[in-house]
């Protein structure tokens, strides 16, 4: 066997040794079944395939199948897709079925290896969601792996977003019915939220989450869960209050009609204010009158006026996107949005198209919906983050061995004076490079260096390609071309990632003289965020025993060595920039130990952030399991009418009998129900029988609505206000979360245990649902006009 074995020996003791121990023992296992395996027919695997699944149903634990599961599946994928799993593939397949996360270096091919344990999986019947970092990626490895999961007789399913493809929910849902279905965790979060929306049990389109097993682990449980933290099932149509009330506040004077609190981030209309905008649009009692969105909208318009600025918070795409910029990395976040419309708020400001609202129509972490998957599991090219994949997702980090020896050669970073030293060293090393034949992929850090080292290759006449777009499609094909002979390719960080690069192309003849001029180079200008980006960058090269180089250029002005290095040890980088070429371990190291040590501090940030989404997890499985329950019942007269009772008790007894006033009672519950009694009659039954009247009213107008619908239309009907109402307040209850949630940083600053009081009072907020779902149902019930269409079927 291969190198694997040696390091078994070494690494037996620990929790990761023994599960490397089991995939070792899969791996002997499968290695003998070879034979019998190649010695059935096309027709035979399928069969055997079948009987796996026989067997399994009939009670024989999944574990136990994995070495003649892998022999089938190396066997399958040798026959047709003319690749064998090589050993390190089944030993990643095998530790994805452990629950691992495994970390499989870039290029050896852990497409192959996923296929294993979803068809494992799949085996279940339960349905296999294999996730990756973009669409292309999820269709690129669903197009190529379709026929092996078909050969095995399973179906394989893919979920794209936007464009052409957009799917349509039947579609969908066909696709999540197949038994191994790939997409982006977006996309699959995306369709949970949609589906914990749904009015009745036909309009959801996944079955579930059972089993997640997510390519690009690293990216996707890291990265994106720190950067990108809510995925949100945005409204359809942009909302026009943004452009109209963008115009209003223009007319608004700061310190006369507002307030602003810069360091809170809040402006506050004054008495002079909140008269102007009545004035301006024509209303009575803004607050009284005006309804929750319109009073949302006018604070995101007046926060983006006072508050938000352009270049410091948010970007504006070539493409009038906003793009929020992270305080902490100062980078624009991908896909990433300012909650409570202010995305909107800043994009009429900007006059830029504004985008639908994402108010309330739920939202979930990253982290909180992989970890609300039965089983998951991970593979990557590099899991540094050891302790966030334990405790975040309760994965232990299992490392295969490279199947191939790496061949590649790394140089240590080397630290320019200034950035133009460092820019010119670079096109000299290229243009030398790829006049000798060998290929050069050079990875900057934002699209502005990519345009600057663009420039610097063109003025020295090196002809090569650039790519910072997002078109993920183009990209890939410009990556797998930029290992042919002396091809130049400028990319921003992240681009490409899990795109093969092929030396020669594709070419035998073109790639024996990659191979010969060294095979690619891979130079990085600026190091990068962690450690694991670095070696992302690097493993362009050197894939699959290929021979490559890799290097990274810094410069002393670079902010993220400051970044890195904190000021003060400036000075110590200072000697390397003497001899840039002097590639010595020292530098090495020390740059090893601060990305090191950045790592760390990292992945403190996202556990501590994970402790706070926790509590906002249980509380929407709860929301989730409560409004998936509401499905069950057929009759729902019985609960509405208990919730007129209960919706008018509680408004009365915010009435004191004496003293009350009996005008904003009547108010509040005309707000609710068509009430007959006049404010006089509140008045006089104050101190006897109020209660007991106004609910015999309340139920006397629900008696009047159900003949009014009739009671067949009312019961579908009833069913959805309550669906309705989930829907509403709970996603008033997450974006009131988020103005909770700030207002705990701020508490972190007078002391105090920050996430103790977010969680009391996060519970003492969720305590109050069930009274305002109740309220909001029944509110609903009267008011939601009701068109019976064609097939009788009411619709609010
Ligand atoms: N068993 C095999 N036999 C032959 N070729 C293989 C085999 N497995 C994978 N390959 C090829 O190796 C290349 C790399 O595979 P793949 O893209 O899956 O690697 P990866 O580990 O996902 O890379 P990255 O870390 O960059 O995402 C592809 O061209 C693939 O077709």
């Amino acid at each position: 066997m291969m190198a694997a074995e040696g390091w078994w020996r070494r690494g037996g003791g620990s929790r990761e040794g023994r599960t490397f121990k089991r995939c070792s023992e899969v791996l002997h296992a499968a290695n003998a079944l070879e034979d019998a395996m190649q010695a059935r027919s096309d027709e035979g695997l399928r069969d055997f395939s079948d009987e796996l699944r026989r067997r399994h149903t009939a009670g024989t634990d999944l574990s136990v199948l994995l070495p003649e599961a892998a022999a089938l599946v190396r066997e399958g994928a040798r026959r047709v897709l003319g690749q064998r799993l090589d050993d390190a593939q089944v030993l990643g397949g095998a530790a994805l079925q452990f629950g691992a996360m495994v970390e499989m270096r870039t290029g050896e091919g852990k497409t192959l290896a996923v296929v294993l344990s979803a068809y494992l999986g799949a085996l279940t019947g339960e349905g296999v969601h294999v996730m990756t970092a973009n669409d292309y990626l999820a269709e690129r490895d669903a197009t190529a792996m379709g026929p092996l999961y078909r050969a095995l007789g399973l179906a394989c399913g893919l979920i794209v977003s936007g464009g052409a493809k957009e799917s349509t929910p039947r579609s969908r849902r066909a696709a999540y019915a197949a038994d191994v279905t790939y997409g982006t965790p977006s996309e699959m979060a995306y369709d949970y939220l949609r589906d914990n929306r749904a009015w009745d049990p036909d309009g959801v389109v996944q079955r579930g989450r059972r089993l997640a097993i997510v390519d690009e682990g690293d990216l996707i449980l890291i990265d994106e869960a720190r950067e990108n933290p809510m995925i949100r099932r945005s409204g359809r149509k942009p909302d026009p209050l943004y452009g109209s009330l963008t115009t209003l506040v223009g007319r608004l004077r700061s310190g006369r009609h507002y307030t602003v609190d810069t360091d809170r981030r809040t402006v506050v209309l004054t008495d002079a204010g909140t008269e102007r905008v009545e004035d301006l649009l024509g209303v009575g009692d803004l607050y009284r009158t005006a309804d929750a969105q319109l009073l949302r909208v006018l604070d995101a318009v007046l926060k983006a006026k006072e508050v938000y600025r352009r270049d410091r918070d948010y970007l504006v795409t070539d493409t009038g996107a906003i793009e929020v910029i992270t305080r902490r990395t100062g980078r624009p976040m991908t896909r990433g949005s300012f909650p409570g419309g202010l995305t909107q708020a800043i994009a009429a400001k900007e006059g830029v198209v504004v985008p639908a609202d994402g108010h309330y129509l739920g939202e979930v972490t990253m982290h909180r919906f992989l970890r609300g998957y039965q089983r998951l599991s991970a593979i990557g090219g590099v899991a540094t983050e050891t302790r966030a994949y334990q405790d975040i997702y309760g994965l232990e980090v299992v490392r295969i061995p490279l199947g191939r020896p790496l061949r590649r050669v790394d140089q240590p970073p080397r630290v320019y004076p200034t950035a133009s030293a460092r820019l010119s060293a670079a096109i000299d090393e290229t243009a030398v490079r790829s006049a000798a034949g060998q290929p050069v992929l050079l990875g900057t850090v934002s699209i502005a260096q990519t345009e600057e080292v663009s420039a610097a290759l063109t003025a020295k006449g090196v002809a090569h390609r650039s790519l910072s777009a997002k078109n993920h499609a183009e990209e890939a094909d410009v990556i797998a071309k930029a290992g042919r002979a002396g091809a130049v390719t400028v990319v921003t960080r992240m681009v490409g990632r899990g795109v093969d690069i092929p030396l020669g192309g594709g070419d035998p003849a073109e790639r024996e003289a990659v191979v010969r001029s060294g095979g690619l180079h891979v130079l990085a200008l600026d190091v990068f965020g962690a450690r694991r980006d670095e070696l992302q960058m690097r493993g362009r090269a050197g894939r699959r025993g290929d021979p490559g180089g890799s290097a990274v250029f810094t410069s002393l002005e670079d902010e993220s060595l400051d970044r890195l290095f904190g000021h003060k040890n400036q000075w110590a980088l200072a000697k390397f920039a003497l001899d840039p070429s002097d590639t010595t371990r020292a530098v090495a190291y020390a740059f090893e130990r601060a990305l090191n040590g950045r790592t760390e501090q990292d992945v403190e940030r996202l556990c501590s952030k994970v402790r706070y989404d926790d509590v906002l997890g249980e509380q929407c499985d709860q929301i989730y399991r409560q409004r998936k329950a509401v499905f069950d019942v057929r009759d729902h007269s019985a609960w509405m009418r208990a919730a007129v009772d209960g919706v008018v008790a509680r408004e009365t007894a915010a009435y004191p009998a004496a003293g009350g006033d009996s005008l904003r009672l009547h108010r509040a519950l005309a707000d609710i129900y068509p009430i007959s009694l006049t404010p006089t009659e509140l008045d006089d039954l104050r101190y006897d029988g109020l209660l007991t009247r106004l609910q015999a009213d309340a139920q006397r107008a629900y008696d009047e609505r159900e003949a009014e619908l009739s009671p067949e239309v009312m019961r579908v009907f009833e069913h959805r206000c309550i669906l309705w109402a989930y829907n509403k307040i709970w996603g008033e209850y997450l974006d009131a979360s988020e103005d909770l949630m700030a207002d705990t940083n701020l508490s972190t600053l007078t002391g105090g245990d920050p996430l103790a009081h977010f969680r009391n009072e996060a519970a003492r907020r969720f305590a109050t649902l069930p009274g305002l779902i109740e309220r909001e149902s029944v509110h609903h019930a009267f008011h939601q006009e009701v068109i019976v269409e064609r097939d009788d079927t009411p619709r609010p």
